[in-house]
């Protein structure tokens, strides 16, 4: 049974799917403190948070059984991603759900800015009918810069448009092209910052972006600019924004995100007459805390039950067209690396990934990490390993990880070779998938084979000729282990070969050793693929 703890207010009806999931139990505890949570975390295989809980390496640590964190919405700052690869938690997001509901904070946002809608509520209900004093303007005509435009500053662009703006855009991935497409001008942040009216921050919070906004910008900043943030506090320096304001440089500015939240009862945000400010409230929608509920909670599920699992923060995205041609082969790697590591006698120095045929075309890394998480899980076990860690821990180990690849492939579509390299031996394996058939191996050290990567396996080395096969099965009926399949393979009559069986049940060492003596083989090995 695994147990999930969600650490933070997450939609009930987001996560509806893992409480009535039969192998889950949910607990609910939102509000801990640190030292709260490293009390109980142990228990537990999954933290659920949003941006409140800050999950600290601390927390790790005592997070014995953690498997994944999972993040009910984008930002990703408030989890030690350094550490959780390093003890290899997962740690996913769910970054669709709240874009458009943070877009549309973001638009009431920049609406209250030029219209003073806080200010002038405040006055009205405390009883003054001041019309004088909230002038404002429209954002008809008005130049909009968008600093990152990404699902949030993308969105925000196109409805800026429909309100009659100008939007000018930069973020390190908008190209010209794209920009065109979009109707946005491309542009600098130093263009940006010169010429608009008005300008939104997107980006996530990375040593970066940290103060992209700070006096340089200020200084040089057109006069009058309103400026929002409801991406991430720290984006913007608040103390040079607070000078700008009272310099006449900036005539307001509107922020859901602070530097430090909740911010301190003095914070000159709170009390200043040009500055409105909302407590983080960007996703805060009953849609978007469903969606980002259940987009999280789907993915937990997946990696609770080892399932093949998208959004990982502290692992490279891959691409969907990737994801296709890749995900049937992450079993079958998982298991190549599996079979040659208990190939092998000794400590592997390096392993060989080799791809040809069709797979070439793709970037393979992805399924290379489910190869060195077979290879490592045979010695460090597969709680301990998994495809956020597994090339960390090779190369904690200084295992060298080489791969390469060849858009040929002889006798298949596709063909994955695992070769081992230890001290005193090299030990290969391949294998494909057999349209119709599934997952094959095709290949051990160079013999061909045809061999379903499940189960017990026995893998025979003897030298052909006649008799051997007919001995191993006498011997193994008599220890009463039944052989499901049996495959030999060889390259010359009578010289060396090997035997592969699957068998029905797991044979003792001992057994094996007294097969070898009395059947005169080289030797043989028992493989167990899970
Ligand atoms: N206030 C709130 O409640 C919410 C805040 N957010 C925050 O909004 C931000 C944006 O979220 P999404 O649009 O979903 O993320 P996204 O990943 O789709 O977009 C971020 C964009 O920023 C760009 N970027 C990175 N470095 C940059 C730089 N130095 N200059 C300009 N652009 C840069 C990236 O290339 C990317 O296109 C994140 O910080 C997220 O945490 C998201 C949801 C709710
Ligand atoms: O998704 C994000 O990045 C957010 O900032 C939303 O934060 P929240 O889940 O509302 O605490």
């Amino acid at each position: 049974m695994f147990k999930v703890l969600v650490s933070d207010p997450i939609s009930d009806l987001g996560i509806q799917q893992l409480v009535d999931a039969a192998d889950v139990t949910v607990d609910k505890k939102p509000g801990l403190s640190e030292d709260e949570l490293v009390a109980i975390i142990g228990e537990y295989d999954a933290l659920l948070v949003r941006s409140q809980t800050r999950v600290t390496a601390r927390i790790m640590d005592a997070g014995k059984q953690l498997k994944v964190v999972g993040r009910a919405g984008v930002g990703v700052d408030n989890i030690d991603l350094e550490a959780a690869t390093q003890r290899g938690i997962i740690v996913i997001n769910a970054p669709d759900g709240n874009t458009i509901t943070t877009c549309e904070h973001t638009f009431a946002m920049m609406m209250a800015l030029a219209r003073h809608i806080p200010q002038a509520y405040q006055k009205t209900v405390s009883g003054e009918w001041d019309r004088k004093s909230f002038l404002g303007v429209e954002l008809r005509n008005k130049i909009l810069g968008v600093l990152g435009t990404g699902r949030i500053g993308s969105e925000v662009a196109k409805r800026a448009k429909a309100f009659g703006m100008e939007v000018w855009g930069y973020d390190p991935f908008l190209t010209e092209e794209r920009a065109e497409k979009s109707g946005i001008r491309f542009s600098t942040i130093d263009e940006i910052v010169r010429n608009a009216d008005f300008m939104t921050v997107h980006t996530p919070l990375n040593p970066e972006t940290r103060h992209m906004i700070s006096r340089p910008q200020f200084e040089v900043m057109k006069k009058g600019m309103r400026i929002v943030n409801c991406a991430r506090g720290g984006l913007i320096d608040e103390q040079a924004l607070v000078e700008a304001i009272d310099q006449g440089i900036v005539a307001g500015a509107a922020f859901d995100v602070f530097e430090v939240e909740p911010p301190a009862a003095d914070h000159p945000f709170l009390t200043h007459p040009k500055i409105i400010v909302t407590p983080h409230l960007g996703a805060s929608t009953v849609e978007a805390q469903e969606n980002v509920a259940i987009d999280v909670s789907e993915q937990v599920l997946n990696i609770l039950r080892d399932k093949p699992f998208s959004n990982a923060m502290n692992m490279p995205p891959i691409p969907p067209n990737v994801l296709n041609k890749l995900q049937p082969y992450f079993r079958l790697g998982e298991k190549l690396g599996s079979f040659a590591a208990q190939l092998t006698d000794s400590a592997v120095e390096e392993i060989t990934v080799s791809y040809s045929g069709e797979l070439a075309e793709v970037d393979t890394q992805p399924l290379t990490r489910y190869i060195v998480r077979g290879v490592l899980a045979h010695h460090l076990g597969l709680e301990q390993v998994n495809v956020v860690n597994s090339m960390h821990l090779a190369k904690e180990r200084s295992v060298k990880i080489v791969s390469q690849t060849s858009h040929e492939s002889k006798d298949f579509t596709n063909l994955v070779t695992v070769t081992l390299r230890t001290k005193k031996e090299q030990r290969q394996v391949a294998g494909t998938l057999l349209t119709g058939y599934g997952p094959r191996i095709v290949q051990i050290d160079k013999f061909p084979v045809d061999v379903t990567p499940e189960g017990n396996i026995i893998l025979i080395s003897h030298n052909d000729k006649p008799g051997i096969i007919g001995r191993v099965g006498t011997l193994l009926g008599s220890n009463d282990v039944n052989i499901a399949t049996m495959q030999v393979g060889r390259h010359l009559v009578g010289g060396s070969a090997i035997m592969v069986l699957t068998v029905d049940k797991v044979v003792p060492k001992e057994t094996l050793a007294e097969i070898v003596k009395v059947a005169d083989l080289n030797s043989a090995k028992e493989i167990i693929l899970l």
